[in-house]
């Protein structure tokens, strides 16, 4: 059962609460805590005569239960007595709820100045005046809960209610720029259209009608949208009989009229109207920035060739200069702390999401969670720190009033201080390091820190670019940013290439990351995008895993960071290379679409831990291995051909004999732990150790530590083979037959 939603110690001023839905209200908030205004003129529906009974009765009500209430009777034209009775009785004001109204129905023809204007003050400029003079009392406490009453005769409009359904849709207005105006103080305004039996609509509606639209069933609407849980702002509901729904703008796609060096023609209107007023796939304007960025869109357009992309209908053009809102505000805010639990399945969805299968034998570690190193990737570092972002909370903050349907996942850093469990509960905390102003997009920077209770597990830094949304006068770049770096200038050392599937992004998603853009094909139309486009983190993924495979012999513990700039979206299904350049313990990658030979991953490396030591080793000869192997061969009752066979094919390396024994071998320095990295003959092994077949021997027999072999001088290193510790474990094993 959820917990009651109470007001205690909230003041709240009701205009028009002598009966019908005021009344209603100031009962409901009276009950649940708050210290409630009652005002009301006492005056007949057509705004005639005054009278205090009304009033004082509800506050009687309020009071009989255990309320707190005063009564009021001045008309809204006095806003701001009524806010100085709330501010002289309780010290405050938190909620202004205008409701009160009166009608003058006429048929448009006949309707006279008076008609018009007694409707304009009453309904539009009392609700003006009402909550201005209550603004300034919630600016100053940072705190506020507006509620505007509208009706369905403003938006669809009512026979004989011209006056009624303009002041009423003037209200929605006023309210969507109140929202805007007051995000940043945490003011919210909201505008319903109720429809409940009233004094206003018993002359309108049959009497069992008005036995079913009850008062009471529109407060609880009123109540949530007032309470502090409720982040909801600029809303317009329609509420009656129990139901409660919400309105929004919908537009069609449109079509672009006017044509390069064109005179624009009413013909060319015409020809075009099917598609002006066609609603298929039609988008849904938030804000004038979405409204007007279409506008730019359509010069761009008309101006430059066409680029193949579809015309963009919400661009995010939210700026300070268009709504008032400061992007910049914004910095070093943070969001609600996200508590993560996950099991060995996330962690197997992960891997499955950045395109581990079986198919590949030394993917299973990843995959299987009986597997003896059963392990969780680095790279699923991302998927607790994002979850901290993906419930909305980052569109609540004030200052990003941005479209975040045009977000492209731009940059990302990922820093591991320690192997990640796989399993475990880790709390996040995100803070808006920074927002940048790109021209062609507004770039927010956030850090995210991730936490196993006290001790820190990851950091990362999501680089968030809104497209659109530049243009606020910000800043170009900030000292808070993680660098990309540009790769050494040669051919790359290794290039590896995997497939996405056509599903990659439908699997990806389930780590968490469902924004739509991935697999709704309408959305990414809004976007600009032909069809749904790959995770960026997805990507992101294959490409550390390449790593991982290529220099690290996929051990986690290895993995320490990784930078990326996502340059070029990526469609599901197309094939990604990686290109690396290994500089000692950095692995510098880009990423490239095989099929286009676009580049979509760029600046981009991956450090891992202990391979730099290994580089400075020096140097020695080489080392004819066949002898060994006869050797262990005879020992253990094989030969030497037969037991290069069985290693081949166990490892599926390829050692010949009476070559160099290669592998990729490192051994960190630190802490004298070696570890083979698979690779031989690829092309690029790294380093060739060599000893002296005796040596060897006893190292394969388990008698000389390879460390101890190095730092003793017996082992010496050039630039070629690796005896990797499986090799020797696996030798060992034969040796004991
Ligand atoms: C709410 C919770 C969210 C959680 C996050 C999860 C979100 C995911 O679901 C979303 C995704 O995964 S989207 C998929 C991955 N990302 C992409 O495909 C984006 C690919 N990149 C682009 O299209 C362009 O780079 C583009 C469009 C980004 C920029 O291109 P242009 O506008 O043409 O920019 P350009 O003219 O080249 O450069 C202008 C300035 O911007 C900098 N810049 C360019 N690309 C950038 C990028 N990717 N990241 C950061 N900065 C970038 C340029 O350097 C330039 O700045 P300056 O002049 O100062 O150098």
């Amino acid at each position: 059962m959820s917990v009651p939603l109470r007001f205690d110690g909230k003041v709240v001023l009701i205009t028009g609460a002598g009966g019908g839905l005021g009344r209603e209200y100031a009962l409901a908030f009276g009950e649940r805590g708050a210290s409630v205004v009652v005002n009301d003129l006492g005056g007949d529906i057509k705004g005639d005569g005054n009278s205090s009974s009304a009033a004082d009765k509800v506050v009687e009500e309020i009071k009989a239960k255990g309320g707190n209430a005063v009564a009021n009777y001045d008309s809204v034209e006095n806003g701001d007595k009524l806010v100085q009775t709330a501010l002289d009785a309780f010290g405050r004001i938190d909620i202004v709820i205008n409701n009160a109204g009166i009608l003058r129905d006429r048929t448009f023809g006949r309707t006279s100045d008076l008609d018009w204007d007694l409707i304009h003050r009453v309904h539009l400029k009392g609700s003006f005046l009402v909550t201005r003079a209550a603004w300034n009392h919630m600016k100053n406490q940072k705190y506020g809960r507006i509620i505007m009453t509208s009706s369905a005769a403003g938006i669809y409009g009512n026979f004989g209610q011209g006056n009624y359904s303009a002041a009423k849709m003037g209200l929605v207005g006023l309210s969507n720029t109140l929202a805007l105006e007051g995000r940043k103080y945490h003011i919210h305004c909201n505008t319903i259209a109720p429809t409940a039996g009233s004094r206003l609509t018993q002359t309108v509606m049959p009497p069992d009608l008005l036995e079913s639209l009850k008062a009471e069933y529109v407060a609880p609407l009123v109540l949530w949208l007032c309470h502090d849980q409720c982040q909801e702002t600029g809303g317009l509901f329609e509420a009656g009989a129990g139901w409660i729904g919400k309105l929004r703008w919908e537009r069609t796609q449109g079509s672009i009229v006017r044509h390069k060096n064109q005179a624009m023609t009413p013909e060319g209107v015409q020809e075009k109207w099917d598609q002006i007023c066609d609603f298929t796939n039609a988008n849904k304007p938030a804000t004038i920035g979405e409204s007007l960025g279409t506008l730019v869109e359509v010069l761009s357009q008309v101006d430059t060739e066409d680029k193949g992309i579809a015309p963009n209908p919400t661009s995010a053009m939210a700026s300070v200069t268009s709504d008032g809102i400061d992007p910049l505000e914004a910095v070093g805010q943070k969001l609600p702390e996200m508590v993560f639990s996950y099991s060995h399945t996330q962690c197997i969805l992960y891997a499955l999401g950045v395109g581990m299968s079986t198919r590949e034998a030394d993917h299973l570690k990843f995959l299987y969670e009986g597997h003896q190193e059963f392990s969780c990737l680095p790279t699923f570092g991302v998927i607790p720190a994002q979850a901290s972002m993906m419930d909305g909370s980052l569109g609540s903050i004030p200052g990003l009033n941005f479209d975040f349907s045009r977000l492209l996942h731009g940059e990302q850093y990922l820093e591991l201080y320690k192997p990640l469990p796989t399993s475990g509960t880790l709390t996040s905390q995100a803070t808006i390091a920074d927002v940048l102003d790109k021209g062609s997009g507004a770039i927010i920077l956030l850090d995210v820190h991730t936490y196993n209770g006290k001790e820190p597990v990851c950091y990362n830094q999501f680089s968030l670019f809104v497209v659109g949304a530049g243009g606020f006068g910000g800043k170009r770049t900030s000292d808070k940013a993680k660098s990309t770096v540009a790769p050494p200038e040669r051919a790359p050392d290794v290039v590896m290439t995997d497939e996405t599937t056509r599903d990659q992004a439908a699997l990806y998603r389930l780590s968490g990351d469902w924004n739509p853009l991935h697999i709704d094909p309408s959305f990414a139309a809004m976007g600009g995008f032909k069809s749904p486009i790959l995770h960026g983190l997805c990507s992101f993924g294959f490409a550390t895993r390449h790593v991982l495979k290529q220099y690290a012999n996929n051990d986690v513990s290895k993995f320490k960071s990784i930078k990326v700039r996502f340059v070029k979206p990526v469609l599901p299904g197309q094939s990604l290379q990686t290109a690396m350049w290994k500089e000692g313990n950095r692995i510098h990658i880009q990423c490239k679409v095989k099929e286009t030979g676009a580049v979509v991953l760029s600046g981009a490396y991956v450090d891992l831990h202990g391979t730099e030591d290994t580089e400075k080793l020096p140097e020695a000869g080489g080392l004819q291995s066949d002898l060994v192997f006869e050797e262990i061969g005879r020992r253990i009752k094989t030969t030497g051909a037969e037991l290069v066979k069985k290693v081949n094919a166990i490892f599926g390396w390829e050692i010949t004999r009476g070559g160099e024994v290669t592998a990729q071998w490192t051994i960190d320095l630190k802490t004298g732990v070696g570890s083979l990295h698979k690779g031989l003959f690829d092309g690029r092994p790294d380093v060739t150790l060599t000893l002296s077949d005796e040596d060897f021997m006893d190292v394969v027999l388990g008698k000389l530590n390879p460390q101890k072999a190095f730092f003793s001088g017996k082992l010496k290193v050039k630039g070629n083979i690796m005896l990797s510790q499986k090799l020797e474990m696996i030798l060992k094993d034969y040796a004991k037959l």
